[in-house]
């Protein structure tokens, strides 16, 4: 049976996400899309020739009768209204990070979702299913390298748009790391700080770029994580993780290695989309195949709600520049892994 997806949100990963669920992945076809730019909703069916019905509301998406799973990639402040109502209408949910603006948002959503008795909200944070995680935490979860004692982290992205402001480093984009150092170390926050280096001269006025965040987590392990985002070079994560017996590194995206000018040269992306491509195809492949089988098994409202928590103390640590303790209720029994 083919799964009947609806999408909130037709900008440019809700664009990626109708493309690879219509054309890439097996098992669901788009049937609704909506967007508050009606016309980008309207192009985003047309150009990829599908015969989804376009819907102004979001809402009329939700409760759609024929549409049996959302997915919410409109803009972050709207993420909790949409997986809120997805869920009062019993049905799955995939939304982009951040599932809310706050941990006390994130947790409205647990509570609705447990008050269901089922898990239906599956958490965009893709790097999990990236390949080069995965490697990494393997070789963690063997003991390769020994106890972890440090990681050192980078998440650089080209430019931002002017909009882009100094918290949004926290809750639009170090969100990922939140989510995906967690799931490597097995392990939460006990502690951050933020500090400011020098500020690009790239950066916009409500911008302070780049900022380092540091974690201490309950075992003690110690991360750094540059959050770049102005770095003008290209789309560049990088994650090292030091332990007793040897290092780690995430492996950079493949490149053809060129020797020319009396030079040699790899290329670096530029963009997100490129850069996890083949982690969103298989995270939303995982969730097309476990909401069939009637059975959620990706980043939960509960990793949501932990990365919010997280993200919650970064941003009072970004105004008091001391550090702050990051307090994490104990996991329900609905979540256990
Ligand atoms: N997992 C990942 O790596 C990525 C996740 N994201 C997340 O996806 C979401 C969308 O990001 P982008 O596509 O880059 O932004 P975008 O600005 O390109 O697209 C967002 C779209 O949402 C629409 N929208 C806003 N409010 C709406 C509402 N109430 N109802 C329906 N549509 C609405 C906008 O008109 C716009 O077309 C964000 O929450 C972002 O954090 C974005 C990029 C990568
Ligand atoms: O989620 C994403 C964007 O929304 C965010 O703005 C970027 O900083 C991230 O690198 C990208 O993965």
């Amino acid at each position: 049976m083919t799964l009947k997806l609806g999408v909130i949100g037709s900008g440019a990963i809700g664009r990626e996400h109708i493309r690879r669920c219509s054309k890439v992945l097996q098992g669901a076809e788009v049937v609704a899309v909506s967007d508050i730019n009606l016309e980008g909703a309207r192009n985003a069916v047309e150009s990829l020739g599908l015969k989804a019905e376009v819907y102004a509301n979001g809402m009329d998406v939700i409760n759609a009768p024929n549409v049996e799973a959302i997915l919410v990639t409109s803009w972050d402040p709207t993420h909790e209204e949409f997986t809120l109502a997805a869920v009062a209408a019993g049905k799955y949910v995939f939304c982009e990070k951040p599932l809310a603006m706050s941990a006390e948002g994130c947790h409205r959503i647990v509570e609705a979702e447990i008050a269901q008795g089922k898990r239906l909200v599956q958490v965009g944070f893709m790097r999990p299913y990236d390949s080069g995680y995965r490697a990494l935490k393997k070789v963690i979860d063997d003991g390769d390298i020994g106890e972890v004692l440090m990681l050192h982290c980078a998440h650089r992205n080209q430019s931002v748009a002017e909009n882009y402001t100094t918290d949004m480093a926290i809750t639009n984009t170090l969100i990922h790391e939140l989510d995906v150092l967690r799931w490597l170390t097995d392990d939460d926050y006990k502690t951050v700080q933020v500090v400011y280096p020098r500020t690009t001269s790239k950066a916009h006025a409500k911008l302070k770029d780049p900022q380092v965040v540091l974690f201490e987590t309950h075992k003690g392990i110690r991360i750094d994580v540059e959050i770049f985002v102005n770095c003008a070079y290209g789309y560049d994560i990088q994650c090292e993780v030091v332990g007793e017996e040897g290092i780690a590194r995430l492996p950079e995206p493949s490149s053809i290695q060129l020797r020319k000018d009396a030079r040699l040269a790899n290329t670096i992306l530029t963009d997100w989309k490129d850069r996890f491509i083949d982690a969103y195809d298989v995270e939303l492949q995982a969730f097309i195949n476990d909401v069939k089988a009637d059975r959620l098994t990706g980043p939960s409202a509960w990793d949501g709600f932990a990365a919010s928590v997280a993200a919650d103390a970064c941003l009072k640590a970004q105004q008091s520049a001391a550090i702050e303790p990051v307090s994490m209720p104990p996991r329900p029994a609905f979540y256990s892994r």
